[in-house]
């Protein structure tokens, strides 16, 4: 049953409906290229475009992401809302890289190369690049405590020296640019260009957060909006304080995006 609140920001028109891809659509998988959609997800974002403004909000880049939903018609906004697609699966030249971004391409591009020629040795490190920056893998590793410690020891000062960030997600290490663009400002950009009265975030991983304290920034300029975290056992503790709704797992969250959908389709059917 939804709640009255969700209720009422899927009444607001336009509405926009913005996910997070891994742990949110997709069970967390040993390696990032076995990810999948949950099943059942890919029919449900295809057709809740009939009711809303559809988007994949994702740290993964806009190809990964989009070669591995593979589902027209929705925005893809990759590497943690620096890339932009509205045009996918359609070929790499519809993917927007924003202009602050260009700088930190080399700059990211050097620490991943450090890291792959110091981490040669290791199998469980998979290093999965980004138009800018990346991701350093080490679930895969034997020691994964050790494993995140050698990779900040080792890129700790370098990335300093570039002036790029360092990040972290479940078992990985971002480098990221340095740039007030994360998955709030995306989502804001997002509501912006959609020029849109309703959203609603769905994600469960600390990058997520960004987008998830953005609602109330967007509620207060009458933007109506609803967080959804969906909870794992490794959940940081901050997203589930600020969440307007909790879900369990990507099943509960799949279950919630079937309620949602027969919401919108019952008050389209009606209208
Ligand atoms: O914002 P997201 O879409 O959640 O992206 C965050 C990172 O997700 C991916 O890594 C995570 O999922 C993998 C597959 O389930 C898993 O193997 C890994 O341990 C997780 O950290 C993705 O590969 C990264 O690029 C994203 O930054």
């Amino acid at each position: 049953m939804l709640n009255k609140e969700l209720q009422h920001v899927l009444t607001q028109r336009p509405l926009g409906l913005v996910f997070d891809f891994d742990g949110t659509l997709s069970e967390i998988a040993p390696t990032p290229s076995e990810a999948r959609l949950y099943a059942g997800v890919a029919d449900l974002l295809t057709d809740l475009q009939h009711y809303a403004e559809v988007a994949i909000l994702t740290g993964r880049a806009v190809a990964d992401g989009a070669d591995l939903i593979n589902l027209k018609g929705m925005a893809y906004i990759g590497t943690h809302g620096l890339e932009w697609s509205e045009d996918l699966p359609a070929g790499p030249e519809h993917i927007q890289l924003i202009a602050e971004a260009q700088p930190y391409i080399e700059p990211g591009q050097r620490l991943l190369d450090l890291v792959q020629r110091e981490t040669q040795d290791d199998p469980g490190i998979i290093v999965q690049r980004k138009s800018v920056g990346g991701s350093i893998h080490y679930r895969q590793s034997a020691d994964p405590i050790k494993a995140r410690q050698l990779l900040f020891d080792l890129l700790t000062e370098p990335a300093r020296q570039e002036g790029m960030l360092l990040g972290e997600g479940k078992l990985v290490v971002e480098v990221l640019a340095p740039l007030k663009v994360n998955k709030g400002e995306a989502l804001r950009r997002f509501v912006q260009r959609k020029q849109l009265r309703g959203v609603i975030f769905a994600g469960d991983d600390r990058t997520d957060l960004y987008a998830i304290r953005e609602i109330p920034q967007l509620r207060q300029e009458g933007i109506e909006g609803h967080a959804i975290v969906v909870q794992h056992a490794d959940t940081p503790s901050e997203l589930l304080e600020r969440a307007d709704e909790i879900v369990l797992e990507v099943h509960g969250m799949v279950e919630r995006l079937k309620e949602i959908h027969r919401y919108l389709a019952t008050m389209h059917n009606n209208a």
